[in-house]
């Protein structure tokens, strides 16, 4: 591979080289000295898989590109890393990466039911299950839609739902993703670079280059010869590490638990709600990240208050929302909200498998061997029932201040803003007719009408305004 690399022009290869570390496994070490911010190794454009690279390839290329209804950026990599593992010659380079690449996995997907027993009641016990559902679901439409089709292109027993797993897990946990200047984010996969493991004691230093569209890592820390030379991989939870990368940081400060919120659209009221949690910047169904540092972020009493709001705290929402005038929900909504939110952590808590004390206890006595599927599984389950405990904490804190008479902010106001452009602006004009919503001028209030008329209504019959 690294032969291949440097014909194609990178930089820096023999200042580094391949080892294994005890924390981490396979990894890449310095050779000298680095400077923290020095470029230590630029790839080019060319040697990066790419979605741009697989629509561009002669073989699959066409294939890819006669597709009615594109595949999903994942796919689209999978699909071509596979392609290039199945062929006998040609593609010497890319074959020389994949060769390089570990053979198995150890995401929460490829856990036995008692591994994942483990971790029960945690969000990642949910989402893992969905995934391999989802992973089964989107193979069958490939077998279909591509490997059954093109059979010349895609040799039998080279595309099984085995290789497609590999590949996925390949790419989320070797995958970079980069905004470029005209918002479009790219995905690529950097061959040697993949080789870096994780450190968050290194600031971020994977660099895209939008022009060229070369890939560069710098150093994120100074660093000596023999050292182990990192990336930071982004601050990640346990529950997502586990999932995507198949390890976890014991007492990883940045754990979170993902608490799903929906509600039904035979719900009464949906329609107005649905408006309401969309101007909030969520929607009927919102997975909201609960963590270490904000166990119960404002969002979930926003989606709450809308979801157990009736006709009249709707009306005082939207004003609210719109107009940032401190009127809050009425104190029954709230007090409601809290204690049904209280009930749900509980809920919640008692789901897991085994609890938090228990898990503490038996992974201080070994009962989880370290590094083994089942020792991550509970540290997310450990990480995760921290979090909920926090959040439920804080929810009990609320109430019981509601309940004494101190209101603490829950996360209602807003500055005032125009209702169609959301301008931020002192002189804003009131509708007429609901005196809920403000504008900054006539303009956008007339190309603001037809969305605002339902919830116009709404709020001018209940204040006793205007008459339907
Ligand atoms: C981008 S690759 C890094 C190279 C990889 N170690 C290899 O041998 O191919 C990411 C994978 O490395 C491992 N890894 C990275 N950082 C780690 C860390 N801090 N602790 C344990 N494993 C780590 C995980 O298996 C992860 O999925």
């Amino acid at each position: 591979m690294e032969s291949w690399l440097k014909e194609s022009g990178a930089v820096g290869l023999d200042d580094l080289k391949f080892a294994n570390f005890p924390a981490t496994g396979r990894g890449l070490g310095s050779r000298r000295h680095f400077k923290e911010g020095e470029r230590i190794l630029t790839l080019p454009s060319s040697i990066l898989w790419t979605v741009e690279h697989a629509y561009a390839d002669s073989i699959i290329g066409p294939v890819l590109q006669s597709m009615q209804g594109a595949l999903s950026v994942d796919d689209t990599l999978a699909i071509y890393i596979l392609f290039v593992r199945s062929r006998e010659s040609g593609y010497n380079g890319l074959r020389s990466h994949v060769e390089a690449l570990p053979t198995s996995y150890s995401s929460s997907i490829f856990f036995t039911d008692d591994e994942l027993e483990v971790c029960a009641g945690s969000s990642l016990y949910t989402i893992t299950k969905q995934l391999e559902q989802q992973i089964q679901d989107d193979y069958q439409t490939l077998v279909e839609r591509l490997f059954g089709q093109y059979l010349d292109i895609f040799s039998l027993g080279k595309f099984t739902i085995e290789d497609y797993k590999w590949a996925l897990c390949t790419l989320w946990s070797r995958a970079m993703d980069f905004v470029q200047p005209d918002g479009k984010s790219i995905r690529l996969l950097a061959p040697f670079a993949d080789m870096f493991n994780h450190s968050s004691d290194v600031k971020e230093c994977h660099v895209y280059d939008t022009s060229s569209g070369d890939f560069s890592i710098l150093a994120g820390k100074d660093y000596e010869a023999g050292d182990q030379v990192f990336i930071n991989y982004g601050s990640i939870p346990n529950n997502r590490l586990l999932r995507l990368y198949g390890f976890v940081v014991p007492n990883n400060p940045n754990d979170s638990y993902d608490l799903v919120l929906m509600t039904q659209p035979e719900a009464p009221l949906f329609e107005l709600k649905q408006k309401l949690w969309v101007s909030a910047g969520l929607d009927s169904v919102s997975t909201i990240s609960l963590s270490l540092n904000d166990p119960l972020p404002k969002s979930v009493l926003q989606y709450l208050h809308i979801q157990r709001a009736d006709e009249s705290d709707l009306a005082i929402i939207a004003l609210q929302q719109i107009d940032a005038t401190d009127k809050t929900p009425s104190n029954s909504n709230e007090v409601k909200v809290l204690q049904a939110l209280i009930e749900s952590f509980c809920e919640l808590l008692n789901n897991f498998g085994t609890q938090m004390e228990k898990l503490d206890e038996q992974l201080a006595e070994g009962f989880y061997p370290p590094g083994t599927n089942a020792w991550s599984a509970a540290h997310v389950s450990l990480g995760e029932q921290r979090v909920l405990r926090l959040a439920r904490k804080r929810a009990e804190d609320l109430l019981a201040a509601l309940e004494s008479g101190n209101r603490v902010d829950s996360g209602f106001s807003a500055p005032l803003r125009c209702a169609h452009c959301a301008k931020v602006a002192v002189q804003l004009m009131l509708c007429g007719r609901c005196k809920a919503v403000r504008y900054c001028g006539r303009t956008c209030q007339v190309a603001h009408y037809k969305e605002h008329k339902e919830l116009c209504q709404a709020i001018a019959s209940k204040s006793g305004s205007v008459k339907k």
